[in-house]
């Protein structure tokens, strides 16, 4: 008789994104009985260490299918799996990445790997009969303060203005259903603002943030402020800005190309530019300030904005290797957790922690193509990380995410604290 946490059955179908292209689902059963399924997102503003996501053809953008991936999630993974213990994360995830043997999952995917990681979590919760958050957690359980997209552009908003978003932190609220109560209004006065300047704010990008087209980006955060300000909340105090600058993006032979304003600016200028943003504005939180490989004017921006949260995203992308470099050099204060840059949910749990111990902040990301799946939140709170990025309050496969977040805090009451504003830097 087969225990009850043995991997009897995987299973792989393509599913859609909220960008309308295929992604991988993964389904797992125990012996037992347990089930679980998972779907896993696809970002656009790839960093180019990340784990591989396998598309066939290789084309990010034509829509192409994710059949390999499927396929290989059928067959070499699912031998890999099968007969082995749910309940042994770690042993599941190393064999998946022994199975592949690639340092990037180039070979399977690591859109495939992480469905299967995924899914094998959430069956070993299913057979214990808990929730996936409850059987992640380790000490405590947080509900994170989340970072919300007002305003986008960048990759994700056919490049409206230059960096890729504008996003508000409710540093004041005291729950959840407080904080994105906050940033409902903080939306819908930041639309209001935006018609009465003659925009048309119903042009929505990726993640549903508003994709209008601005004569520069300083004033993609001044509107945003200037919605809270129509929220009637105080900015800084009350609510507080964050920015993905996703600067890997319009860095250019060593040069900061920031097409929508026709300027091109060493790193030294660019990084006092942001510098003065950050004294000028109340931004709680820096992301991606400079491109990925650009180590030096990292250093420099962590010299120079140091006070505030410095989150690194593509600089980062999940790697326990690269955090670790940041940590030795002190370049950035936080890292940006995207589960699929890693391919693990056993590797980007180590990442979060490696980050805690090094006193760096942890952010758990959402991708730009994501499902209504909402297993993030549930790592979230498990993982206690602190905070959370999932995009704006408006579409499905965003609110899904905060939908679940206001369940689980139903559910835990008082046993989980809200991790609150105290969690992001001010300068
Ligand atoms: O850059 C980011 O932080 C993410 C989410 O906003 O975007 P993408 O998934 O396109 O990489
Ligand atoms: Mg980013």
């Amino acid at each position: 008789m087969a225990e009850p946490m043995e991997i009897v059955d995987v299973d792989a179908w393509e599913v859609l994104d909220s960008r309308g292209r295929p992604t991988v689902a993964a389904a797992v059963r125990v012996a037992g009985g347990g089930y679980g399924e998972a779907a896993v997102p696809s970002g656009a503003s790839v960093g180019s260490h990340e784990a591989h996501e396998l598309r066939d053809g290789g084309e990010r953008y034509a829509g192409r299918g994710v059949r390999t991936a499927v396929e290989n999630v059928r067959t070499t993974l699912a031998d890999t799996v099968k007969g082995r213990d749910a309940s042994d994360q770690q042993a599941v995830d190393e064999a998946l990445l022994a199975a592949d043997g690639t340092k990037n999952l180039e070979r399977l995917g690591a859109n495939a790997v992480l469905a299967v990681s995924l899914a094998t979590a959430k069956a070993a919760a299913d057979q214990h009969r808990v929730p996936l958050y409850r059987y992640l957690a380790g000490d405590q359980l947080t509900i994170p303060l989340p970072m919300i997209n007002i305003v986008s552009g960048g990759a994700h908003a056919g490049g409206a203005v230059d960096i890729q978003d504008v996003l508000v932190v409710p540093v004041a609220a005291e729950s959840i259903a407080d904080a994105l109560e906050t940033v409902v209004r903080v939306r819908a006065a930041t639309v209001e603002v935006a018609e009465t300047d003659g925009h048309r704010a119903n042009l929505v990008a990726d993640e549903g943030g508003l994709g209008v087209t601005l004569p520069n980006n300083r004033s993609a955060l001044e509107l945003v402020v200037r919605g809270i300000e129509h929220a009637g909340l105080r900015p800084g105090d009350e609510v507080a800005l964050a920015i993905d600058v996703a600067a890997t993006q319009f860095y250019r032979d060593g040069r900061y190309v920031l097409a929508a304003e026709n300027r091109e600016l060493e790193a030294a200028d660019w990084v006092a530019e942001l510098a003065q943003w950050a004294r000028d504005l109340p931004i709680v939180s820096i992301e991606d300030p400079c491109a990925d490989d650009d180590w030096d004017a990292w250093a420099l921006a962590t010299k120079e904005l140091g006070g505030i949260q410095l989150l690194g995203d593509d600089l980062f992308v999940t790697s326990a290797e690269r955090l670790r470099r940041g940590v030795d050099e002190d370049i950035a204060n936080a890292i940006l957790v995207k589960p699929n840059q890693n391919g693990t949910l056993t590797g980007a749990r180590q990442v979060v922690r490696q980050a805690h111990k090094a006193g760096y902040a942890t952010v758990l990301s959402a991708r730009s193509g994501e499902t209504e799946d909402s297993w993030l939140s549930d790592l979230a709170v498990g993982w206690a990380t602190g905070q959370i990025k999932v995009g704006s309050t408006t579409r499905s496969e965003r609110t899904a995410k905060w939908n679940r977040l206001l369940r689980i805090a139903r559910e835990v009451g008082a046993e989980a604290a809200y991790a609150g504003g105290a969690v992001v830097r001010r300068g």
